[in-house]
């Protein structure tokens, strides 16, 4: 789960922090009817590939998410810079992602990008398309003569209900997610800004509430977190098993490591299955027989594994 770096930066244009929140893992994509440990699996991959997109464009990236343990998952799946806080209040969403636009803008953000963490075929360019547009009708908008203008404007997701993405310009965010935001967006003053992108990004708008909405994402092209549960042929999300790191066979007495061919699990159907490195992102950890993981599998091939 690599972050693709801080690499994708337009120069010369003004501070952009950006805001996710999270529902704790164990709350989270309780619309996907699916066993609890591949929900949580599969609401953690989606967020990690949509915050990466987000990480290799803002200049500072905030989570705001009550998670246990949130650091270390985030270090894990290779996006260590993003600074995580805890919510101030219950409150859901809207408060999370106003209290994360306050700190940005504390810390001199100009631009604030607030944005839903399950659009999992997020990409870089898709944020700076957005953003470049909202930079675009806020110095429309704006009256006075200054250069940066002031003014928010909203992403509709792929529904055209909800709301992917909202940009603050130099004022704070007001939030309005959850229900017809897009609705609510538009009605609060935000511009529209799909109709002004410099082309139609169904990457951008894209989020995953059910399994079709999975299915057409994987079309799309899923991040690399995601893409890691699904069957690279039929693009369905792979099916939920709890495995037991298998024996070594007799003739093989070598530590076993996920770099070792040689690994395999055993399903709670009692069958032997190779175990490739690719569907252990722990690798270097040595995993020992008899250890159980949850695994995710689809025909005969382990896609993913994780304890
Ligand atoms: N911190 C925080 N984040 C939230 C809250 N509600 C939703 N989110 C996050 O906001 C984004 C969009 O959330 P939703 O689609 O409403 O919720 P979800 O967990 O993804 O899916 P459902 O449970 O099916 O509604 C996701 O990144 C959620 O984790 C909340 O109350 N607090
Ligand atoms: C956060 C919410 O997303 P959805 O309800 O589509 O998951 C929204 O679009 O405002």
């Amino acid at each position: 789960m690599a972050s693709p770096g801080h690499d994708q930066r337009p120069v010369g244009r003004p501070q952009v922090g950006s805001v996710l929140a999270l529902k704790p893992l164990t709350e989270a994509k309780s619309r996907l009817d699916l066993p609890a440990p591949l929900r949580r699996r599969l609401a953690l991959a989606m967020f990690v590939d949509t915050l990466a997109a987000h990480a290799a464009v803002a200049d500072l990236t905030v989570v705001v998410s009550d998670q246990p343990a949130l650091r270390t998952l985030l270090r894990r799946a290779g996006i260590p810079d993003t600074v995580a806080i805890r919510p101030e209040t219950d409150n859901g969403l809207n408060p999370a992602f106003a209290q994360g636009d306050h700190w940005l803008r504390e810390q001199g953000c100009d631009v604030v990008v607030a944005g839903v963490g399950d659009l999992p075929t997020l990409r870089p360019d898709d944020l700076t398309a957005a953003i470049t547009a909202a930079l675009g009708s806020a110095e429309a908008a704006s009256s006075d003569s200054d250069a940066l203008g002031t003014g928010r404007g909203f992403v509709a997701d792929a529904s055209g209900v909800g709301t992917s993405l909202l940009v603050a310009v130099a004022i704070p965010l007001d939030p309005r997610f959850q229900g017809r935001s897009a609705e609510a967006h538009a009605a609060s003053g935000a511009r529209a800004l799909v109709p002004v992108l410099d082309r139609p990004r169904p990457t951008l708008r894209r989020d995953v509430d059910t399994a079709t909405d999975l299915r057409e994402a994987a079309a799309l092209g899923l991040g690399p977190a995601t893409r890691a549960l699904v069957d690279p042929d039929s693009g369905d999300l792979g099916r939920w098993e709890p495995v037991t790191v298998a024996e070594p066979r007799a003739h093989d007495d070598r530590p076993w490591t996920a770099d070792d061919p040689g690994l395999a699990v055993i399903t709670a159907g009692g069958h032997r299955l190779p175990l490739p490195a690719t569907a252990h992102p722990d690798g270097s950890r040595v995993l020992r027989p008899g250890q159980r993981l949850d695994a995710v599998i689809s025909g005969d091939r382990v896609l993913a594994t994780w304890w």
